[in-house]
C-alpha cells in the first residue's frame, strides 16, 4: 500500500480534505483518534494511506508545534491581529491580549491597523513598533497596504482575528476574493458563526501560505479558550525581556513592587505605557488562576 504525507485543509463531517503533492485527497481517519479523543485540525501535518480500492486514510498526525482549539487550527505560524483606527475605536487591551496569546503559543503575532483612510494610525503604529511587534499600515477601503499583508503570508498558515467590525473580513476578502465573505451589516444579519461549530479551512495562495477563513470566530474565541497564566505573562511581553533580569526581586511580578527594572523602564520610555498598562491588567485578571484549575 502507499503512502504520502500532507496537509490538511479541511475537515468535514468526518472527511478531511489534505493536499499531498499536486493534489487534494478526499480522506477518512482512522477509528484510533476517536478512541484517543484526538481530532485531526486544519494546519496538522499527517500520514495517508492510499489503498488499490477504497478511500485514502489519514493514519497518523505528526506532532504540532502549537494549536487552537477556537478556531481549530494546528501550525499556525502567523496570526494577524486586526484592529482599526475608528469605527470601532481601538482596544489595546485586546490587541496585547490576543498578542500575548500568540507569543505564548510560539505564533508569529502581526498587528494590522485598519481603516488608516478614516484617521490617523500614527499614535497606534507607534505603539506596537516600539514593541518591536511587525505592524502593517492598511485599508481595506482603498487597498493601502494589502501587499505588504500578502508578502507575509509566503509559505506560512495564517489566520486573522480581532475585535467585531475592524475589518477582518474585509481584508480576507481583499487578500483572497474566493472566500467572498459577508461584511459590515450583511454580516451580522446571517449571525455568522454564532449558532454552529463551524471548521476552518485553508486557502492556498500563490505565493505557498495558505490563509485560514476565520471571521466566524471572534476574538474573544480565542480569548476564551486560552489563558496566559501570570508567571508566564510577562515573557510574553517581548519587549520587557531586557528589563526583566534586572529587577530588585527574582520574584518581581512587575506590577508596582519596589525596584522592579521593567517599570523603571516605563518611566524612562523606552517601554509604552499602554503596553504597561495592557500587561498590569492582564496580570491581575490572571494572577489568582493555578496551572491546575486549566486541565
Ligand atoms: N472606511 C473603511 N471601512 C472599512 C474598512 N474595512 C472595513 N470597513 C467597513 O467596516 C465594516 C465592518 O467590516 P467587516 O469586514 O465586516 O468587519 P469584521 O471584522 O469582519 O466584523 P465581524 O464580522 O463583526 O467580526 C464594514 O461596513 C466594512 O465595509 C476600511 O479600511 N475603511
Ligand atoms: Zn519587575
Amino acid at each position: 500500500m502507499k503512502e504520502t504525507t500532507g496537509l490538511i485543509v479541511k475537515g468535514i463531517g468526518g472527511f478531511y480534505y489534505v493536499k499531498a503533492a499536486d493534489s487534494v485527497l478526499e480522506c477518512r481517519a482512522r477509528g484510533i483518534f476517536r478512541k484517543n479523543k484526538q481530532t485531526p485540525l486544519a494546519g496538522d501535518q499527517v500520514k495517508v494511506s492510499l489503498p488499490e480500492t477504497g478511500m485514502p486514510m489519514v493514519d497518523e498526525i505528526l506532532p504540532r508545534r502549537n494549536s487552537l482549539i477556537r478556531p481549530p487550527i494546528a501550525n499556525l505560524d502567523r496570526l494577524f491581529i486586526v484592529v482599526s483606527v475608528c469605527d470601532p475605536g481601538p482596544n489595546t487591551l485586546v490587541v496585547d491580549k490576543l498578542i500575548s496569546i500568540a507569543e505564548h503559543k510560539e505564533i508569529e503575532p502581526v498587528v494590522i491597523v485598519n481603516k488608516t483612510d478614516l484617521a490617523d494610525p500614527t499614535e497606534l503604529l507607534d505603539i506596537y513598533r516600539r514593541a518591536g511587534i511587525p505592524v502593517c499600515r492598511v485599508s481595506a477601503g482603498t487597498g493601502e497596504g494589502i501587499e505588504q499583508v500578502r508578502d507575509l503570508l509566503t509559505n506560512r498558515i495564517c489566520a486573522f482575528t480581532g475585535n467585531s467590525g475592524v475589518g477582518k473580513s474585509s481584508l480576507l476578502n481583499r487578500l483572497d476574493p474566493r472566500l467572498g465573505l459577508a461584511t459590515g451589516d450583511i454580516s451580522k444579519k446571517l449571525g455568522r458563526g454564532r449558532h454552529t461549530t463551524r471548521q476552518v479551512e485553508l486557502y492556498e495562495q500563490e505565493n505557498g501560505g495558505y490563509l485560514a477563513d476565520t471571521p466566524g470566530f471572534s476574538s474573544l474565541d480565542l480569548e476564551r479558550c486560552e489563558t496566559v497564566l501570570a508567571g508566564e505573562l510577562a515573557g510574553c511581553f517581548r519587549e520587557f525581556a531586557p528589563f526583566v533580569t534586572d529587577c530588585k526581586f527574582t520574584s518581581c511580578s512587575h506590577t508596582g513592587e519596589k525596584g522592579c527594572a521593567v517599570k523603571a523602564a516605563v518611566d524612562e520610555g523606552k517601554i509604552h505605557p499602554s503596553r504597561y498598562r495592557s500587561y498590569v491588567e492582564l496580570y491581575n485578571a490572571v494572577k489568582n488562576i493555578k496551572e491546575w484549575e486549566l486541565k
